[in-house]
């Protein structure tokens, strides 16, 4: 539904992610920590409602409780643009939000790589994708994903990407009832921080993992919960630093048969696999 029904807003998807494992194979000096892991864009996605203005300025019309409007992702991501551009067009922005925040499922990176590719079109700007992907990386370790737009084998700390092909399937899509701190997972002293690094890989359940889930789980017993209801009745895997967990099938009945057998009250959605982001052409 558009907030604001009128010719000059464009509404633009933001889908979410999911690590279909995450492997941390090392740690910079500056204390990032580098990764292996397979991105899986899924068709859960928000809406980011967009019209261009002429004077220049950057407004969020319904900014998300708990987050203040120049600190959403979406209005830095703007004001980065111009800034980086020269750009004298401005934005009225509005969201629609469906994937939960601090999920593990990269709504907010998400939403900043839909408003860097809209407005390069919307302002005219044709910045090749890889600029973008550049600029991306200074907003959030996963928005230069989100730009590159294809699943992927991301390395680094989530800006150097081999495209792969993953399974088209379903997901059932666990959300324990806790916000689980990205930063407090990395700064674990139980981290195992040296898996050995693989080669970009097609995905292989059985010799792949996550490493965050052992210290996520520890953590905040939410999440453990949640990961062995989960577990008891089908394979399952915390996506990014948490808090969702996931269960695969390339069968929609058996997802829908893993949901209803879920312990009531437990929150958990469906989602299917997407092969390409929805704004994929809005740079080359
Ligand atoms: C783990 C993933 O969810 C995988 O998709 C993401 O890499 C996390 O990305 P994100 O939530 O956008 O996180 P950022 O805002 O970039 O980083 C939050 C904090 O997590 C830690 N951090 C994050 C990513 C990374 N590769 N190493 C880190 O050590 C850093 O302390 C950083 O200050
Ligand atoms: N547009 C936005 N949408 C969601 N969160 C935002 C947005 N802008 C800023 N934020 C802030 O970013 C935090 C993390 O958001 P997000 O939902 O993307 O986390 P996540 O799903 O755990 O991401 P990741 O998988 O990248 O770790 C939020 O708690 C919020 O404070």
């Amino acid at each position: 539904m558009t907030p604001f029904p009128s010719p000059d807003w464009h509404a633009f998807a933001a889908p979410a992610k999911l690590n279909l494992f995450l492997h941390i194979v090392g740690r910079r000096t500056d204390g990032y920590h580098l990764l292996q892991s397979v991105f899986q864009l899924i068709d859960l996605a928000d809406t980011v409602h967009m019209r261009v203005r002429a004077d220049g300025a950057v407004v969020h019309h319904n900014p998300l409780p708990g987050v203040a409007a120049e600190a959403d992702l979406t209005v830095r991501a703007a004001r980065l643009l111009q800034r980086e551009t020269g750009c004298t067009l401005g934005v009225d922005l509005a969201l629609d939000k469906r994937v939960p925040m601090g999920g593990g499922l990269g709504g907010g990176s998400s939403d900043a790589a839909t408003v860097l590719l809209a407005l390069n079109r919307l302002w005219g700007l044709a910045l090749p994708r890889g600029r973008l992907m550049k600029l991306g990386l200074a907003l959030g370790a996963d928005v230069p994903f989100f730009i590159f737009g294809r699943n992927a084998f991301v390395e680094g700390i989530g800006e150097r990407m081999t495209p792969v092909d993953t399974q088209s399937g379903w997901f059932a899509i666990v959300h324990p009832p806790v916000h689980v701190p990205t930063p407090a997972i990395f700064a674990a002293p139980q981290l195992q921080r040296a898996t050995p690094p693989i080669r970009p890989t097609a995905i292989d359940y059985a010799t792949t993992r996550n490493d965050l889930e052992p210290v996520a789980c520890a953590l905040f017993p939410q999440v453990a919960a949640a990961r062995d209801a989960l577990a008891r009745i089908a394979p399952a895997r915390m996506t990014g630093s948490g808090a969702c967990l996931f269960s695969f099938s390339a069968s929609q009945t058996e997802i829908d048969c893993v949901l209803s057998r879920l312990p009531d009250g437990m929150a958990a959605f469906k989602a299917a696999t997407l092969d390409q982001h929805p704004l994929h052409e809005f740079a080359s």
